[in-house]
C-alpha cells in the first residue's frame, strides 16, 4: 500500500495541487490546497494562512539600543509589507484592496532583495551570504530579510549584556512566529544553528524566567488544578481537528532553575518547534501543555504579574488525579497521539512513566531521551580512546546528579553494558558507576535512598578498592577513581572547578571525557576553555547548552559538543507517531541510542567530535526515527499509520524507511488557498 502511496504523491507532484483536500496525514510534503473558512483580514491574521511579511523587523520596541543604527535608518520602511497572495487567492478570499496592489514577480522580489541587501550595508548592516537557493520566492526574499535583520540585531547590539541580546532575538522569532508560521518556520529550519540557541536552550530558559513580562499571546493548552471534572470537554477547545504530537509540563524543574510554575510553558512550546524544525512534523498538528497545579516558588507565588494558579503544588493522589484526568481527555479525542512528558521533578517522572508507558504512546524526555544522547556520548569516548566498543564495560564513570536525568543516563548505561560480552547477565559485582548527589557519593550505607538510586550505591565489598566513604565528595572521588567519563547531571553551574579538572588529568583514560550536561549554560558543570586548560588538550568535552570550539595551541581545535536531548526526541517522537506504536519500548529507546552513535565516523571521533551538527538535525533525525520504526516493526508493536500498515512497514527494508520517514516529514511553504480552476 506504501508503494501505491508513493506513485500517489510523485503524482500529486505532477499535478501539482489538483487535489481538493489538504493532505490529511503527518508531514506529507506536498501541501495539497488548504482549505481555508476564513475571509478577509481573518486571513492576514491568521499566521498559518498569512502569506504578509511586514518588515516589523525595525521598529522601537525591539530593545535595540538608541545608538543602534537601526532606529535611524531602515524605520522608514517599516510600513513596507511583502505579499505572496496571488490575484485569484486575493478575489476569491475578499483580500482584494487589503492589500497593496503589486504581486511581486521573480525579478522584482530579486530586486528588492538586493535593494534591502545594499541598504543594510549602506548602514554598516553585516550580509550574511544566503543560504536559500531560490532567491526570487517572495518567501524567500522575506526569509532572506528577516535573517539578515536578525544579523543586524546582532551587529548593533554588541557590548550589551547577554541577555539583553538573547531575549531581542528571541522577540524576533517569536513576533515572526506569531504573525506567519510558514516563514517562521522556514527561517528556523535554514538556519537551525543559529536560532537553536534561541528558541531553545539556553534562552528559553530567560524566556521562562520572564514569562509573565514577556507573555504577549497565549500559546497552547493550559490545564489547571480547577478544571478537574472538565478536562475531557475543554480538550475539544482546542481548534486543530488533528494533533500527532504533545509535550507536556508541569513547571516543576524547569531546566536547572527549578520550579517556574506556570511559565515552565516556554518549554513544550521550544521543544514542539524543534519537533517542526528537526523531525518535520506539521505546526498545525502540535500542542504545548502546562498541567498548572501550583508552585512551590514563593517568588512567584508573591509575584503581582505571575500568571499561573497562586497556590502551593497539588500533591500525591490530588495531583495524579490531574495528570491522569489529563491524559485520559488527550487519549480520548487523539488516541494516536505522541505525548512526552518534560522537565516535571524527578519523583512525578519516574512516577508517571510507570503510570503510563504501557497504557499511552509516551516518553519522559530527561529521563529516557537524555539517556540516549549520554549513552552515545559514552560510547563515543570508548572510540575515542582507540579501543572497542566492547571496552565500555570497563569504563570508570561518575555520575554526578543522582536525579531524573543522572538515573536515566545511569540505568540506560548499564542495561547496554550488560548486553555486552563477557558480562554476567544479573550484572551482579559489575558496577563502573560512582554516583553523587548534593550530599556526596551514595553508597548502601546511604539512608532512606529511592529505590532507583539505591541500584547504582557502592557497597564495601571486596571490589571497592578505593577506600571511598559514604558522602566523599567530587574530588575525592575524582582522584581516588580516576574515572574515564565524568559526566554532570546536577544542575550546579560550575561545580567541576579547577581542582577537579586537574584531578581528572590523571583518570585513567588517554582521552578523559567530560560531559557537562546541565542547562541553561549559567548550570554547566564547566566550560570547554577549563576542560581544555586543566585537564589538558587530549579530553573531550560535551555540554547540554552550546559553547564555541576553544582554540588549542598548535592550531588544533578543542570541540565543544553539544549532548543535548535535541538529538533524539525528535526522532523518538516521529518514530513512534510513524510507527503507529501502541507504546513506547525500551527497544525503541536503544535503537534511536545506537543509531546516534553510529552517526559519526572513526576520524571524526579522532579529532573529539562525539555529537553530528544541529545543522544536519533533519537529517539525523530521519534516521533516528527510522531506526524507531524498525525497532518498533521487529517487537510487533508497529500498527503503522493512514494508509501505511504495520505489513506495510514490515516489508520495508532500511533505507526504504528510512526514505519513507524523510517523505512524511513537513517542510514550510505556502498552500494554495483556492484551487487553480
Ligand atoms: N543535556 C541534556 O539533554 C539534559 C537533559 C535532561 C536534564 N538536563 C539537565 O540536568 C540537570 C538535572 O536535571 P534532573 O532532571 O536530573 O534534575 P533533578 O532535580 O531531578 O536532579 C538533580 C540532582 O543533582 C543533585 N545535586 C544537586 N546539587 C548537587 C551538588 N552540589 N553536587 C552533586 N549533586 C548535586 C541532586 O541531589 C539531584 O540528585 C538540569 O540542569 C537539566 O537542565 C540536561
Ligand atoms: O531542554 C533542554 O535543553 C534539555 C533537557 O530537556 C533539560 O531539561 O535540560
Ligand atoms: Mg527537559
Amino acid at each position: 500500500m506504501w508503494r501505491q502511496a508513493t506513485r500517489r504523491s510523485a503524482q500529486i507532484r505532477g499535478r501539482l495541487l489538483s487535489t481538493s483536500a489538504p493532505a490529511a496525514c503527518a508531514g506529507a510534503a506536498v501541501p495539497g490546497p488548504c482549505i481555508v473558512h476564513k475571509r478577509g483580514t481573518d486571513i492576514l491574521h491568521d499566521p498559518w494562512f498569512n502569506k504578509v511579511l511586514a518588515l516589523f523587523f525595525f521598529s522601537p520596541d525591539l530593545a535595540v539600543p538608541a545608538r543602534a543604527p537601526a532606529s535611524r535608518g531602515l524605520r522608514f520602511r517599516s510600513g513596507t509589507q511583502d505579499t505572496a497572495f496571488p490575484m485569484t487567492e486575493r478575489d476569491r478570499l475578499g483580500l482584494r484592496g487589503l492589500l497593496p496592489p503589486r504581486v511581486m514577480s521573480f525579478e522584482q522580489q530579486y530586486n528588492r532583495f538586493s535593494e534591502c541587501a545594499s541598504l543594510c550595508a549602506e548602514f554598516g548592516r553585516e550580509i550574511t551570504h544566503c543560504r536559500f537557493a531560490n532567491v526570487g520566492d517572495a518567501r524567500v526574499r522575506a526569509c532572506c530579510v528577516a535573517v539578515n535583520s536578525y544579523r543586524s540585531l546582532e551587529h548593533n547590539t554588541r557590548g550589551e549584556p547577554e541577555t539583553i541580546v538573547a531575549l531581542a532575538k528571541w522577540r524576533i522569532l517569536n513576533r515572526l512566529h506569531d504573525r506567519n508560521e510558514t516563514l517562521y518556520y522556514r527561517v528556523l529550519i535554514d538556519n537551525i544553528k543559529d536560532f537553536a540557541p534561541i528558541i531553545y536552550t539556553p534562552t528559553v530558559g530567560l524566556v521562562c524566567e520572564n514569562y509573565s513580562g514577556l507573555f504577549r499571546r497565549p500559546r497552547g493548552m493550559y490545564f489547571s488544578a480547577k478544571d478537574k471534572g472538565e478536562m475531557m470537554s475543554m480538550i475539544y477547545n482546542w481548534p486543530a481537528e488533528k494533533v500527532d504530537m504533545i509535550v507536556v509540563t508541569d513547571g516543576s524543574r524547569i531546566l536547572g532553575l527549578g520550579d517556574l510554575g506556570v511559565q515552565g510553558i516556554g518549554i513544550p512550546i521550544g521543544k514542539l518547534d524543534v519537533y517542526v524544525a528537526a523531525a518535520g512534523i506539521n505546526p498545525q498538528k502540535v500542542l504545548p501543555i502546562m498541567l498548572d497545579v501550583g508552585t512551590n516558588n514563593a517568588k512567584l507565588l508573591e509575584d503581582k504579574l505571575y500568571l499561573g494558579l497562586r497556590q502551593p503544588r497539588l500533591e500525591g493522589e490530588e495531583y495524579l488525579s490531574v495528570v491522569d484526568e489529563f491524559m485520559e481527555a488527550v487519549h480520548a479525542r487523539w488516541p494516536k497521539a505522541v505525548v512526552q512528558f518534560e522537565d516535571f521533578q524527578m519523583k512525578w517522572a519516574f512516577e508517571t512513566l510507570q503510570r503510563y508507558r504501557n497504557r499511552f504512546c509516551m516518553f519522559n524526555d530527561d529521563v529516557q531521551g537524555t539517556a540516549g544522547v549520554a549513552l552515545a556520548g559514552l560510547l563515543g569516548a570508548v572510540r575515542a580512546q582507540g579501543r572497542p566498543l566492547t571496552d565500555f564495560t570497563k569504563q570508570k564513570i561518575v555520575v554526578v546528579g543522582a536525579g531524573s536525568a543522572g538515573i536515566g543516563v545511569l540505568s540506560m548505561a548499564k542495561q547496554a553494558m550488560l548486553r555486552m560480552p563477557g558480562i554476567n547477565r544479573s550484572g551482579e559485582g559489575h558496577n563502573q558507576f560512582w554516583v553523587l548527589d548534593k550530599d556526596g557519593l551514595i553508597t548502601k550505607a546511604r539512608k532512606g535512598l529511592d529505590p532507583a538510586v539505591a541500584r547504582f550505591a557502592r557497597g564495601f565489598g571486596p571490589d571497592e578498592v578505593q577506600d571511598l566513604h559514604e558522602g566523599a565528595s567530587l574530588v575525592e572521588v575524582v582522584k581516588k577513581v580516576k574515572p574515564h567519563v565524568l559526566l554532570g547531571l546536577s544542575g550546579v553551574g560550575g561545580i567541576f572547578n579547577e581542582e577537579v579538572l586537574k584531578a581528572m588529568k590523571e583518570s585513567d583514560s588517554p582521552r578523559p571525557a567530560i560531559f557537562a550536561m546541565s542547562n541553561p549554560t549559567t548550570k554547566a558543570e564547566c566550560t570547554p576553555e577549563d576542560v581544555f586548560k586543566y585537564v589538558g588538550e587530549n579530553a573531550v568535552f560535551a555540554s547540554g547548552s552550546p559553547f564555541s570550539n576553544v582554540t588549542l595551541g598548535n592550531g588544533r581545535k578543542g570541540y565543544a559538543n553539544q549532548a543535548n536531548n535535541m538529538y533524539l526526541f525528535p526522532g523518538i517522537g516521529l518514530g513512534a507517531l510513524l510507527s503507529g506504536a501502541r507504546h513506547i519500548s525500551d527497544g525503541m529507546l536503544q535503537a534511536a541510542a545506537e543509531c546516534l552513535a553510529s552517526y559519526i565516523t572513526d576520524d571524526e571521533i579522532r579529532k573529539g567530535i562525539l555529537f553530528p551538527s544541529i545543522s544536519s538535525i533533519r537529517h539525523i533525525t530521519a534516521r533516528v526515527g527510522a531506526a524507531v520504526v524498525r525497532a518498533a516493526v521487529d517487537e510487533d508493536l508497529a500498527e503503522g499509520r493512514c494508509d501505511v500498515d504495520a505489513r506495510d512497514l514490515k516489508s520495508m527494508t532500511e533505507s526504504d524507511t528510512v526514505d519513507y520517514v524523510a517523505r512524511k516529514m513537513w517542510y514550510p511553504i505556502y498552500s494554495p488557498l483556492v484551487n487553480d480552476k
